[in-house]
């Protein structure tokens, strides 16, 4: 089944939120656990006793883990693993980009089945055009997998590139409506998804793209289910709110992490 029908399937089932495992040093202090490798791993084991079969999606932020090099990345291949296990869907974090035949080869490590670290979507760069990343959606479409392009992210720095002009439109827009035409005609929606923050004031763009909508920027940063309703209205029915610190902060108690991500989906279910 495709990555579309499969999150759509999902956010049925558990709502719509995506939480992400980032395992900040301060939040690992949080835990009472160490910074160090010992820290990561009791951290990634609590994520997925909390969230694997709990949630939609879970998005490891692949960063916090590299942080402690090959053992790390060790631990996030595990966790990726534990949470696919019981349905869970990985969004992993990995914004990759590069010319065509290097975006092959890290679409190969991520989104090939038989690939030790192979998750059920990515995020990626399109900062080397949106051609670029046509490897990422061949290798995709094989092997049911999805792609989450940055379109309008939630930093303040994103404007000076994204809504810099192309021709009569921008190069958000231009992301935005390439995605559509890679989804076109897909039901219930397409598998290649645009990565819109919660914090971006105001969209102007046509976030039509018949595709999932991932947006961050929702609790830490200051994103709210108001501005969810209002960015989104049109479109709410593919919305993913992806929330790290918001969620981890009510650790390392299991119940608790639960009971917050069941807290964001139903205020973002009575929108
Ligand atoms: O692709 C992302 O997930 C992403 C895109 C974006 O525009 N802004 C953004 O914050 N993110 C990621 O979403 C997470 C946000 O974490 P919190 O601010 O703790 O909820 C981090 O892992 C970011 O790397």
């Amino acid at each position: 089944m495709s990555f579309g029908s499969r999150a759509r399937a999902a956010m049925a089932a558990y709502g719509p939120a995506c939480v992400g495992i980032d395992p900040h040093a301060e939040l690992l202090a949080e835990w009472e656990l160490p910074d160090s490798v010992e820290g990561l791993d009791r951290f990634a084991s609590i994520c997925v006793e909390a969230f694997a079969g709990h949630v939609a999606f879970v998005k490891p932020q692949s960063a916090f883990f590299e942080r402690f090099g090959a053992q790390g990345v060790v631990i996030l291949e595990r966790t990726i693993q534990d949470l696919r296990h019981t349905g869970t869907l990985v969004v992993l974090d990995v914004k990759r980009g590069d010319i065509g035949s290097t975006a092959a080869a890290y679409a190969d490590a991520y989104l090939d089945e038989d690939a030790p670290m192979a998750a059920d979507a990515i995020t990626v760069s399109p900062f080397l055009g949106f051609g670029s990343l046509q490897p990422f959606f061949d290798v995709a479409e094989r092997n049911d997998a999805g792609v989450f392009v940055l379109a309008l992210t939630s930093n303040k720095e994103g404007p000076e590139v994204q809504h810099a002009l192309n021709g009569d439109t921008t190069v958000a827009g231009g992301m935005l409506s390439q995605l559509a035409a890679l989804n076109a005609g897909q039901s219930p929606m397409g598998s290649f998804g645009a990565v819109v923050g919660a914090t971006i004031g105001d969209v102007g763009e046509d976030l039509a793209i018949n595709g999932p909508l991932l947006v961050p920027g929702f609790g830490a940063q200051g994103g709210t289910v108001n501005d969810i309703r209002r960015l989104f209205s049109s479109v709410i029915d593919n919305v993913i709110p992806s929330t790290s610190r918001g969620v981890l902060a009510e650790g390392p108690d299991v119940s608790a992490l639960r009971d917050s991500v069941a807290r964001v989906n139903s205020e973002l279910v009575g929108s």
